[in-house]
């Protein structure tokens, strides 16, 4: 017996693929969603009626030329967009189905539930490493005991591939840490405040490559449990820890957009658009 995907419906309620003879198949979850975003610097639009679903526990990689949006979208994905004055937005984008912009949502959800690790690794260097890993929790208004802290402690730094290295000391300031150490503090720290989708923007150009590796192994660790979004130049990182790509482009002066998603295989191996074929073998960008 064969099945024809391409006719299959997708029903929200009970995530199944129902397919024409009424046989329903799991469907795919969507941690986030996107829906027809624009976006603008005062009157600059960057960014033209995106789309993209963000599978859940699936590592995504937003990668394109330097200029197309790819940061911005990023930054629309935890409403980070709005704390430029000059910025605006229109669309939609759900979290778990719920729009992340509806009115009646507190700015503190979305930074709570979708965690940020910024190109440049920014722990507070004077602040000791396990003081930095719970920093995040008093800005969302998260509570937890003394014990619980020193809990939460080991956990995140064991997740974030930190562990070992720093367990003897803990009390140090996470300045003292190398590049790499200090971008999986960051990981850890954002992960303490226990988020559903974790944005990294390019989370390794500032580091050499034996600590890129380990940032790598960190994402590949988190996966399954966790959804990632990861803004990256380099298209090997694309290839080696993303289940999936989305290719942006802005061609001649126009708002960036998406050319291209799917699997990070067949955006590699059998690219669609001729676009999305130059720009992976490195022909431009
Ligand atoms: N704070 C800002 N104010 C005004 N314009 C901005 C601002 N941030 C980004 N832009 C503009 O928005 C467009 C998209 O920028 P963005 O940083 O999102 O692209 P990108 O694809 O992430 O680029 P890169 O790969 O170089 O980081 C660019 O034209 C950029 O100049």
């Amino acid at each position: 017996m064969s099945l024809d995907l391409a006719e299959a419906t997708r029903d929200p309620l009970t995530e199944t693929l129902v397919l024409a003879g009424g046989l329903a198949l799991p469907a795919e979850r969507h941690a986030m969603q996107a829906k027809a975003v624009s976006a603008w610097f005062g009157t600059h639009k960057v960014l033209e009626r995106v789309s993209l679903d963000v599978p859940a526990g699936k590592v995504t990689a937003l990668i394109g030329p330097s200029g197309c949006g790819k940061s911005t979208f990023l930054r629309i994905l935890n409403r980070m967009h709005e704390l430029v004055p000059s910025a605006a937005l229109a669309g939609e984008v759900l979290l778990d189905g719920e729009d992340i912009y509806d009115p009646g949502k507190r700015v503190t959800h979305a930074r709570r539930n979708i965690g940020m690790v910024f190109q440049k690794p920014n722990p507070f260097p004077a602040m000791s490493i396990q003081d930095n890993v719970v920093a995040g929790l008093a800005l969302t208004g998260v509570r937890v005991s003394s014990r619980a802290r020193a809990d939460l402690v080991e956990e995140c730094l064991t997740r974030a591939g930190l562990w070992n290295e720093v367990k003897d000391r803990l009390r140090a300031p996470g300045g003292g840490l190398s590049g790499g150490q200090q971008q999986r503090l960051c990981i850890a720290r954002s992960l303490a405040v226990r988020p559903r989708v974790l944005l990294m923007d390019e989370p390794c150009s500032a580091l050499d490559p034996t600590s890129t590796r380990r940032v790598e192994e960190t994402i590949a660790a988190l996966k399954g449990d966790m959804t990632v979004v990861i803004v990256t130049h380099n298209m090997q990182q694309a290839a080696r820890v993303s289940d999936r790509c989305a290719f942006f482009l802005a061609e001649a002066g126009t708002p960036g957009g998406i050319v291209e998603h799917g699997p990070t295989a067949a955006m590699f191996g059998d690219p669609q658009d001729q676009r999305t074929a130059d720009y992976v073998n490195g022909r431009f960008g």
